[in-house]
């Protein structure tokens, strides 16, 4: 569907910078590197699936372009210019970041949890309505898919412009995957969000990405549209075979 440039709202045909993207990105976790050249892009309102086998360095990817690991070499760059800075400040600055550890506190209720996380209440239950009649339940005595949903719905009520989602749906019924990467593209539909998605369900995260990149052994050795890659199965299917050849 969309390049990972983002259109001009103008319809002229120029192109604004993404909102996060990686340049010959080298990165890991001493000096010997995980990451190979690895180069992202994520557009305004746009959903990219990093897709790829275990061990193949997506986290990796998701933690240096959040801030958390530094590039050993390559760069990250936010709306075009190189950013240098830990996360604390790119998540000041709407980027945001969730992952399969569900953070909600299970004490409080649902309405005190989106409170907490100083979420647009209105905004978090119109992306996830289901969690409306439930707000005055204590979050604990919620399903683990619910809980995700609130997880989510924290992170998204805040407005970011760029969301990470490393392994949301992780352990996950296949409705509740849905319902999640459903509320993903609404937020990138309506909201203009960037979003980058780890996801190990292949073809779901393929139904709602405009582009996708397979990463193996830290390098993309596919990527195109959506609609491309699910074109292209078989072989990101066998990319995630013989991966110790
Ligand atoms: N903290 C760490 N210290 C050293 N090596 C690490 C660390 N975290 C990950 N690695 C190594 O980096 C490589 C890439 O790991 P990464 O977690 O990025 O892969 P992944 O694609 O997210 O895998 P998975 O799908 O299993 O989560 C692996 O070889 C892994 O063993």
């Amino acid at each position: 569907m969309n390049q990972p440039t983002a259109p001009a709202a103008d319809g002229t045909g120029s192109h604004e910078p993404p909102l996060l993207e990686s340049r010959g990105l080298h990165a890991g976790y001493g000096p010997a590197s995980v990451l190979r050249d690895v180069e992202i892009k994520i557009a305004r309102g746009q959903v990219v699936a990093l897709l790829g086998p275990n061990g193949a360095g997506k986290t990796t990817t998701v933690h240096t372009l959040a801030g958390e690991i530094k590039p050993l070499k390559g760069e990250v760059l936010r709306n075009g210019v190189r950013d240098t800075s830990p996360l604390f400040r790119r998540a000041r600055q709407g980027l945001a970041y969730v992952g399969e550890d569900r953070t909600v506190f299970m004490t409080l209720t649902v309405a005190e949890n989106l409170r907490v996380a100083r979420a647009n209440t209105d905004h978090a239950f119109e992306l996830f309505p289901e969690l409306k009649r439930l707000a005055g339940r204590r979050t604990g005595l919620l399903s683990g898919g619910e809980q995700q949903m609130l997880a989510l719905a924290r992170v998204l009520g805040r407005g970011p412009s760029v969301l990470l989602a490393d392994e949301l749906s992780l352990g996950l019924a296949p409705l509740v995957v849905d319902r999640l990467l459903a509320a993903v593209r609404q937020a990138a539909d309506e909201r203009e969000l960037g979003v980058l998605l780890v996801e190990q369900h292949v073809e779901k995260a393929l139904k709602y990405a405009d582009y996708a990149y397979v990463l193996r052994r830290g390098e993309v050795i596919i990527e195109g549209s959506g609609a491309d890659i699910r074109g292209r199965l078989d072989e990101v299917q066998d990319s995630y075979l013989s991966v110790a050849d």
